[in-house]
């Protein structure tokens, strides 16, 4: 199995490409939904954000996501207390995920902290996601309906774009056309299974 790691910034366009590689057929596994998922399965995750942050984040068992995101985009140290809790969870879940499709011949792991929390290093080819910052930014506010501030908060909150990049083995710009980025990503999976030996015709149905 072809381990392949996909990341960006925020708002960079991992998922618009996530939905290139499910059709052409290639799994994926979404850190971002395994960091939902590992709240429901270890409750301690929860016990620690009620300890910390009382019912301004959790009420009744349940997780205010927005006012979450709203403490530790915007608090550094808080943020690494946060990560220190979930990110062992997270880990072990994105192992878990590997395993299941150990069959297959390649496999996506879309993670935004690809880059600052090591992924990147169990991979055999890492892909970055750019846009230059002033789409990111006007991309973010128009999804999320985050104001200005909200949106540089979570750009802040991650690593460098062009840092990222510079680490990757290959990356798409992806501040032209979503057609641009598709065509940009086939190209690459091509040259990532060829390195490794694989072409397209030769993967189990
Ligand atoms: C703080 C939370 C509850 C905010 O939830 P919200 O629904 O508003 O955002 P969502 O989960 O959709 O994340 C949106 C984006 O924020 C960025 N982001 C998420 N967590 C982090 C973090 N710890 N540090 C920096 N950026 C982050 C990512 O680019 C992500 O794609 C949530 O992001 C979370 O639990 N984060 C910690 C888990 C994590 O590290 N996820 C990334 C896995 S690699
Ligand atoms: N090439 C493009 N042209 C125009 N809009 C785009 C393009 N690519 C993505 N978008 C839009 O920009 C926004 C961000 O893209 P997307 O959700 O794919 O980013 P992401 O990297 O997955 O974000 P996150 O890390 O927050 O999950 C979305 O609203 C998406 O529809």
């Amino acid at each position: 199995m072809i381990r392949v790691g996909l990341t960006g910034g925020i708002a960079s366009g991992k998922s618009t490409l996530v939905q290139v590689l499910k059709k052409e057929g290639i799994p994926v596994i979404d850190a971002d939904e395994v960091a939902r998922e590992v709240l429901f399965l270890y409750p301690e995750i929860l016990d620690y954000l009620t300890k910390t942050y009382g019912e301004m984040v959790v009420k009744d068992g349940v997780l205010n996501r927005r006012a979450l995101g709203k403490i530790i985009f915007s608090d550094p140290k808080k943020r690494k207390d946060y990560n220190a809790v979930i990110m062992p969870r997270i880990r072990e879940e994105v192992e878990k995920r590997f395993l299941a499709h150990s069959a297959e011949t390649l496999v996506v792991l879309d993670a935004p902290l690809l880059f600052e929390e090591n992924f990147h290093e169990e991979m055999d080819a890492v892909i970055t996601v750019t846009v230059d910052a002033a789409t990111q930014l006007k991309r973010l506010m128009a999804r999320d309906g985050f104001s200005r501030e909200e949106a540089e908060a979570r750009v802040a909150a991650q690593m460098d774009l062009a840092q990222k990049a510079a680490q990757s083995d290959y990356v798409v710009d992806n501040g032209g056309s979503r057609e641009e980025s598709a065509r940009r990503l086939k190209e690459i999976l091509e040259r990532i299974r060829r390195d490794h030996g694989k072409t397209k015709e030769e993967e189990t149905p």
